[in-house]
């Protein structure tokens, strides 16, 4: 796939039209970028948390160093210090992240760099604007996947993910892959900004820069295809487009209907010196949905004409979401304790 036939689909609507185009867009690929006023995301709101990311990268070492990343996966984390792809990539990639969990009436449930303290309701706000958005493109997967009424309808993922079930393992995650040549270089040829992988979660939000590409998706002919930041025609748009992925969790719990699809970052083409800033956004149900088959007549069709049973990708128990990420953080850090986290 060429990166522009990610398709950009406008969420203005949230009705079964809509809902049908988006879960065709991530059926096969797992990635679409989303557009319209309804995503809550103007330019210049991004821009800000932008501005405010570049500000936490620059501070001191020190001052960053007192937010380290532990098993909790909350805080920061330092060049090299680790990949998303360690059976692959022998050294840590190459980018500094800061991982949010969830805020409480507006306050960081983890330490923070003190001169960031008066930003603390902003990057809230945002986080909220990011669980605001999941909670829409949840409401158009349940209408894609034809969920009935009785069920649910289009409730269906989305009561799950509402702040007022509980904790849950969301994270916004800010990132930084200083340009090459800046840090300290590696020599190694295959050295990533982040190493393949898939997310976690139910949905991933991915805000980027202009002109600081390097996403890569995965091709199921298992081929790297980059990722526009802007796709062609959208450049001057009031909304811009934001790329929505599908996680584990949410292709799990649709019997891999809708696909985790795996991804990474490389340096620019051609010795580019730039660096790249961007914006994750994790989104995962509270701790202790219970990730109960998907009663859609489009899951059950594809599963009936694909042969796979329900219980090949589930197994017999019912997991949590709690669970589900215990042991997607377990595979990869060999993180034993806390569940909340991402990739
Ligand atoms: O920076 C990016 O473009 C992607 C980051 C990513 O995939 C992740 O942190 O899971
Ligand atoms: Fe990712």
């Amino acid at each position: 796939m060429a990166g522009q036939q990610i398709p950009v689909i406008d969420i203005s609507k949230i009705d079964e039209a809509s809902g049908a185009q988006l879960v065709d867009a991530v059926h096969d690929w797992g990635f679409a970028f989303v557009t319209g006023s309804n995503t809550g995301f103007s330019a210049p709101l991004i821009d800000r948390l932008f501005d405010l990311s570049g500000s936490l990268f620059r501070l001191p070492f020190k001052e960053k160093e007192s937010c380290a990343i532990s098993s909790n996966n909350k805080g920061w984390s330092r060049l090299h210090s680790e990949t998303l792809d360690p059976k692959h990539q022998k050294k840590g990639d190459l980018k500094e992240a800061f991982n949010f969990g969830e805020f409480v009436n507006g306050k960081a449930q983890q330490p923070i760099p003190p001169s960031l303290a008066q930003k603390e309701a902003e990057i809230s706000d945002f986080a909220d604007r990011c669980r605001g958005l999941c909670m829409q493109l949840l409401r158009l997967f349940a209408l894609g996947l034809k969920i009935d009424e009785t069920d649910g309808g289009q409730a269906w993922f989305a009561r799950h993910h509402d702040a007022s079930k509980g904790p849950s393992g969301s994270i916004l995650r800010l990132l930084y892959y200083p340009a090459p040549g800046v840090c300290e270089q590696d020599t190694d040829a295959l050295a990533l900004r982040a190493g393949a992988h898939s997310d976690y979660g139910s949905i991933t939000l991915l805000f980027q820069r202009s002109a600081q590409p390097g996403l890569e998706v995965l091709s199921p002919q298992a081929h790297w295809s980059s990722v526009p930041v802007w796709p062609p025609g959208t450049e001057e748009d009031q909304y811009p487009p934001i790329l929505v992925n599908v996680g584990d969790l949410l292709s799990y719990w649709t019997n891999g209907f809708l696909k985790s699809t795996v991804h990474r970052v490389v340096f620019p083409p051609n010795g580019a010196s730039t660096d790249r800033y961007s914006v994750a956004y994790f989104c995962h149900p509270a701790n202790d949905t219970k990730l109960a088959p998907v009663p859609s007549e489009v899951v059950t069709a594809a599963l009936d004409s694909t042969g796979i049973k329900q219980d090949v990708l589930g197994g017999s128990e019912t997991l949590t979401a709690e669970d589900h990420l215990r042991s997607r953080l377990a595979a990869t850090y060999g993180w034993e304790k806390g569940a909340d986290g991402e990739s």
